[in-house]
């Protein structure tokens, strides 16, 4: 339908004025420290009355035959960051591997995908079971939900039907528990299939990079990002889904749960190798059930998830300045995840 010159007029004054107040409430370069210093405050005490598990017990759902690294980059930051226990719950065909990436993983080979792409496990009885009865893997996963205190869902996970399904189910699940979850990678391709899945719950926080915000935007707003305006479009695609919060990474990280509006601006480099964005949103992971257990007080009133989410930025950023100035252009996840206790150190207890 073609628009009248008076409506077209209206929405045009209607997207400066909203431009206008986003804009009024976007962070400048020097509120970036005082948004660290409430990262610092949500950060929990080491101390030796503390058991193994009180730090954190953090799920990655993720992981399938092709991708293998991403799921390990998420979890293995979460315990880098200082979660005591990193979860991951993957495709059969990818347990083995993340499991020889590292020993300080628990891998539980509990999805599966459509059409024996599992490689070879596919013959055993796990699969088999979890193969003929697709609830089960919610099952599977279920059983751990009460003992972890957030997931974060996608790092190669893949977008195999049958597994994207598991998936739905282990987020239902974790909304009916009141578990946060950070949503990345795959896991947004399933939020721009079916938005409703987590509309409107306010402990979900959604990572995209730059062509996972524009899926997800075309879903849920019918139309294309104006990429003059990228304040308003996280702004406008955060309130639109319930004021979830959206992280929507880039040169620039601008973050909005559609009443506040930061830009993470830290220093990183111009090396662009992948994993970066699991570095962040396994991070994030701990840094959500840290900022939920400290509450608005010791977040000055801002959203803890905000909070949590600029903390999680921030960090892998310097780990990408640090990692970039001792490699260089051979820089990889791997030399930044190298980083991260001297970045965390340097960020958030100076
Ligand atoms: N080692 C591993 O196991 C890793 C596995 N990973 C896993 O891979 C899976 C797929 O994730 P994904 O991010 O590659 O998928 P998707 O959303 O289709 O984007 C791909 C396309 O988007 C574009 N594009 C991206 N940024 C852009 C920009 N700024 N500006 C413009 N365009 C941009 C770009 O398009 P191109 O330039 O190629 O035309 C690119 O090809 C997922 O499971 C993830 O977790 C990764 O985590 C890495 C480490
Ligand atoms: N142009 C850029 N300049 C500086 N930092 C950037 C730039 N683009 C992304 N980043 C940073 O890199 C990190 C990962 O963002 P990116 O967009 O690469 O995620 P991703 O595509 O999901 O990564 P992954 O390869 O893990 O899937 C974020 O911390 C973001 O701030
Ligand atoms: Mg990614």
């Amino acid at each position: 339908m073609a628009l009248s010159p008076r409506c077209g007029a209206i929405r045009a004054c209607r997207r400066v004025l909203e431009r206008a107040f986003s804009l009024r409430k976007v962070h400048s370069i020097k509120d970036m420290e005082n948004t660290l210093q409430l990262v610092r405050n949500i950060i929990p005490p080491l101390s030796s009355t503390k058991h193994k598990g009180q730090d954190g017990r953090i799920g990655v759902v993720g992981g399938c035959q092709e991708y293998t690294g991403a799921p390990y980059f998420a979890a293995i930051s979460a315990l880098k960051v200082g979660a005591d226990l990193s979860h991951v719950f993957c495709a059969s065909a990818a347990a083995p591997v993340i499991k020889a990436y590292s020993p300080e993983l628990i891998v539980h080979p509990v999805l599966f995908a459509e059409g024996g792409n599992e490689g070879p496990l596919s013959s055993n009885k796990t699969f088999r079971a979890l193969s003929s009865d697709s609830p089960s893997a919610v099952d599977e996963v279920e059983k751990w939900l009460p003992r972890l205190h957030a997931l974060v869902v996608g790092p190669g996970l893949g977008r195999d039907d049958v597994l994207l399904r598991n998936v739905q189910g282990i987020l239902e699940a974790s909304k009916a528990r009141d578990i946060p979850v950070v949503i990345d990678a795959d896991g947004l391709w399933l939020v721009a299939q079916q938005p409703a899945l987590i509309q409107g719950y306010q402990k979900a926080v959604l990572t995209p990079n730059h062509m996972e915000f524009s899926r997800l935007y075309d879903a849920v707003l019918r139309g294309p990002v104006d990429s003059d305006d990228r304040h308003g479009s996280v702004l406008r695609l955060s309130q639109a889904l319930g004021n979830v919060t959206v992280v929507q990474k880039g040169e620039r990280d601008i973050l909005s749960n559609g009443q506040q509006v930061l830009v993470c601006s830290q220093e990183g480099s111009s090396r662009r190798c992948g994993g970066q964005g699991d570095l962040l949103s396994g991070s994030l992971g701990v840094l959500v059930h840290w900022a939920l257990l400290a509450g608005p007080e010791k977040t000055n009133g801002s959203s803890p998830l905000l909070v949590a989410a600029f903390g999680a930025c921030s960090l892998t950023r310097q780990c990408n300045h640090q990692a970039f100035q001792k490699h260089g252009r051979s820089t990889t996840t791997s030399d930044m995840i190298a980083e991260v206790g001297a970045a965390f150190r340097k960020l958030f207890e100076t």
